[in-house]
């Protein structure tokens, strides 16, 4: 019975001796031998360990074969851990979350947590392999970062199914509820990518407008709204009729009646990223396309102005005499405009539905243009742009919305003159707004729909005074028996 402790305290001390030796074997080796041999005894000794542990790791890394893109299940497990670790690590890194005013905890370097799956526990850690630095290397040095996940090998079923596919689910759905959504731009005059670097810069998105705050027809606002919600919901449909998961809506309409502000909107109702295509910086289509693969999903690619952006006519009917050579000189005016780019119409249409315009799903294209009868129906047919949306002068039920929004007012005794005056002349959203926005602390509501009358009143006149120009300018025509087309009257009535 005596035997008993003096065995075991030999046992252990034998241990204690092979563990010292052995540490001071390695201790040498990392001192004195060279950085291949070290990696070759580094690689044995983890081969031996691994094949006597119960234990199983899986890592996760940060870039797979793509340098240029996170790997998914990364960013996935990232998110997983920021909310399940949160509880438990002790050291944790902080940074700013959605709206920029709260802070999302994840864990730090070099930490390790605990999870239970279905009575089983699993270790995560956090960790990265820097690369050795060569003297003269092109990239500085490298960090690779990676997640390291350890269970027992008796789970290893439920963890490499279940348990990653529920980490992947929820990790996703934390990303999306905690994502900042971004506004891209591709800014003019940057340098196709060198390492780890995308052709487009981004900001936080933090546009304000909604659909609520919009002034348009209750029965337009609901029927955008039903149709860009129906789109989101899609998904299987799309994959059942063999469609790219895309739509395209053409805005169109007057300057400062909501295009831009449409976007915005629609951007976060959907809660979609935004790249905001900018088609004059843009060398060629082979950019073009570039560019487009880099866009990710869930996000709404806009070209505004387009009939501006480049000479993306083509073949217009032909007008007769004069109307030909303004359209010629505006040609010109634009390709002065859109400078070097040598994006073609066909470039654009390819953009919209060519096959690479499939990798990244859930995306819309959005158009706007203030003369729509200047684009090529080839570029806004349906298929490529699905919706077309008109927006257009401000109604009453417009005018009401921004009352409301303005100046928190849902009636008023002025109502009724705005109502009958909104009905004889045309104003825009853009101009009512900016009568409606206080202009002093002392400005009131009734200031506001005073100065908003006086407005409407002006415009009035000014209407009445060129339609009473247009008249005489007929009648005189009409006197000295000439014959004058449509364009002569308008010029004359202009002068
Ligand atoms: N329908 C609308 N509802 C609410 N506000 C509007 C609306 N239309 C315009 N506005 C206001 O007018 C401003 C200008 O509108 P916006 O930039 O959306 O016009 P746009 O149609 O894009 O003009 P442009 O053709 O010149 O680009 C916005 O900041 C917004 O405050
Ligand atoms: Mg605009």
């Amino acid at each position: 019975m005596e035997m008993v402790p003096s065995t075991m305290t030999e046992m252990w001390t034998t241990m204690g001796s092979t563990i010292a030796s052995f540490m001071f074997i390695w201790a040498i080796i990392r001192q004195y031998c060279p950085y291949e041999l070290r990696r070759y005894f580094e690689k044995y000794t983890h081969t031996i360990m691994t094949y006597f542990s119960p234990y199983i790791k899986i890592s996760i890394h940060e870039f797979t074969g793509d340098r240029l893109k996170r790997s998914e299940a990364y960013v996935a497990v990232e998110a997983y851990l920021s909310v399940n670790s949160s509880k438990t690590a002790k050291r944790l890194k902080a940074e700013m979350g959605k709206d920029s005013n709260n802070l999302v905890l994840s864990m730090d370097e070099y930490e390790k947590v605990t999870d239970e799956f279905r009575a089983a526990k699993v270790w995560w850690v956090a960790s990265k392999v820097v690369s050795a630095t060569r003297p003269m290397a092109y990239y500085p040095e490298q960090e690779k970062r990676y997640y390291r996940l350890t269970f027992h090998k008796r789970y290893r079923e439920m963890i490499t199914g279940a348990y990653l596919e529920h980490v992947v689910k929820e990790g996703k759905e934390i990303k999306v509820r905690n994502r900042q959504r971004k506004l891209y731009t591709n800014s003019p005059g940057y340098k196709w990518p060198s390492y780890k670097q995308t052709m487009w810069s981004h900001i936080v998105f933090e546009h304000p407008a909604t659909f609520g705050t919009m002034a348009l027809e209750p029965d337009k606002k609901k029927e955008i709204i039903e149709d860009l919600v129906t789109f989101s919901e899609s998904k299987e449909f799309y994959a059942r009729i063999g469609k790219a998961w895309k739509r395209g809506y053409l805005l169109y309409g007057p300057p400062g009646t909501g295009k831009s502000t449409m976007i915005a909107a629609m951007a976060n109702l959907l809660n979609y990223d935004v790249y905001d295509l900018e088609l004059t910086a843009v060398k060629d289509n082979t950019e073009l396309r570039k560019l487009l693969i880099e866009t990710t999903s869930k996000s709404i690619i806009v070209i505004e102005d387009i009939d501006c952006s480049l000479d993306l006519t083509g073949q217009r009917k032909k007008k007769g005499g004069k109307a030909m050579a303004d359209d010629e000189k505006e040609r010109k005016e634009v390709k002065e405009e859109s400078g070097n780019s040598k994006v073609t119409l066909s470039g654009l249409l390819n953009f919209i539905d060519g096959l690479w315009s499939a990798c990244g799903g859930e995306r819309l294209i959005v158009f706007t243009t203030n003369y729509v009868e200047k684009l090529d129906p080839a570029l806004i047919r349906r298929g490529r742009m699905d919706k077309h949306i008109e927006l257009s002068y401000c109604g009453f039920e417009g005018f009401k919305v921004l009352a409301k929004n303005y100046l928190n007012l849902e009636t008023h005794p002025l109502f009724d003159a705005i109502d009958g005056l909104m009905k004889e002349v045309k104003i825009t959203p853009a101009d009512v707004a900016e009568n409606l926005m206080p202009k002093s602390p002392l400005d009131d509501a009734e200031k506001c729909l005073w100065s908003l009358i006086q407005a409407l009143e002006e415009a009035k006149e000014e209407a009445e005074a060129e339609a009473a120009a247009a008249k005489k300018v007929v009648e005189q025509s009409q006197d000295g028996g000439g014959v004058c087309s449509e364009n002569c009257l308008a010029e004359k009535a202009s002068e």
